[in-house]
């Protein structure tokens, strides 16, 4: 067996939303391939610091913000490598390549570059997934005012919408969600239906969300593009990224009106439950998009909001 290596790698974002791939260059494993700029962790260091040090040497900038994001481990024929992925949002200096054979910007949804390092793949659909869930609540504010509130979003840029109606009737679901999915197309946004799959996929959604007591009860992951999963604790967190899921909610962050009876857990508490996990999650609870910057510093992806997300900010 070969010993594990652990890597830093560097998701360096440009305000457009293009991050940086570099070419790996002749005489080294996978030569041509594209990779997220970073190295091998030395000893002593941590990932953070070696990330910092490996752009410093291979790219000659100063990161002034860096976060961690998702931890992948990947076994090739020549290494077991456990990957530290962290987003790199500002630096200092011009980017001045030493060690590939070019470099290109890129965008998720249209890479223009490849073939990709093969543990890299999981990692651009990752890029894919939206900043932001708007969780639907039509069941307290009716279906009317849930509809132009989510156009109203729509607008503003959400990309990424949980249909979450417990209690409502199968009919008005449908309809309801139908007409959700209808008014996401219009701006190529993504539809997850709590739960239902079988609603899900009789309406064409993009995939389903499953809730935290059926992730035990979930042998395989269901079979759409994108399926993500409600979690309370690293044994959830756990099994979700076990069944290949995209993303995790976990909460709640802040006490909420939705479970009020639930202790909140804190951005320090987030941040430890998260830490290395391999798929990237959303935090969840009372929070607003004001709460994206210490979100996105405790690991998370994004935030995902029931009320939050349908106010005018
Ligand atoms: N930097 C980087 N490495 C990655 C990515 N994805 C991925 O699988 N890796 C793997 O992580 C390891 C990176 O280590 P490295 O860059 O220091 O080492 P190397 O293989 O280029 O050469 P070396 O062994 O001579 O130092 C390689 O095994 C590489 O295949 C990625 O996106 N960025």
């Amino acid at each position: 067996m070969k010993k594990r290596v652990d890597v830093a790698a560097g998701v360096i974002t440009r305000a457009d939303g293009s991050f940086l791939l570099g070419q790996r260059a002749p005489n080294t494993f996978y030569p041509g391939y594209w990779e997220f700029p970073g190295g091998k962790v030395e000893a002593g260091e941590t990932a953070e610091q070696a990330l910092i040090r490996e752009l410093d040497e291979e790219l000659g900038i100063c990161v002034t913000s860096i976060r961690p994001w998702v931890t992948r481990e990947h076994r090739y024929e020549h290494a077991h490598v456990r990957l530290h992925f962290f987003e790199v949002t500002s630096w200092d200096g011009e980017i001045n390549d030493h060690v590939h054979s070019a470099l290109s910007w890129e965008h998720a949804d249209r890479p223009g570059v490849g073939p990709m390092l093969p543990a890299n793949g999981p990692i651009l659909k990752a890029l894919r997934l939206p900043r932001r869930m708007g969780i639907t609540h039509a069941v307290d504010i009716g279906t009317e005012a849930q509809l132009t509130r989510l156009e109203a979003a729509l607008e503003r840029g959400l990309r990424l919408i949980q249909v979450r109606e417990p209690g409502m009737p199968r009919d008005e679901l449908a309809s309801f969600a139908g007409a959700v999915i209808r008014r996401a197309r219009e701006y190529g946004a993504l539809v997850v239906i709590n739960q239902d799959s079988g609603l899900a996929r009789k309406l064409g959604a993009d995939g389903v969300h499953l809730p935290a007591t059926e992730l035990g009860r979930t042998a395989a992951r269901p079979a759409f593009e994108w399926v993500g999963a409600s979690c309370h604790c690293r044994a959830e967190l756990e099994r979700a990224a076990e069944l290949g899921l995209d993303y995790a909610l976990l909460g709640a962050v802040r006490p909420t009106l939705t479970h009020p009876d639930r202790e909140a857990l804190g951005w320090r508490a987030f941040a430890d439950l998260v830490r290395d996990l391999p798929i990237p999650v959303l935090a969840l609870g009372g929070l607003v998009e004001a709460d994206m910057d210490s979100a996105r510093s405790a690991g998370a992806h994004g935030i995902a909001a029931i009320r939050g997300a349908w106010l005018q900010s």
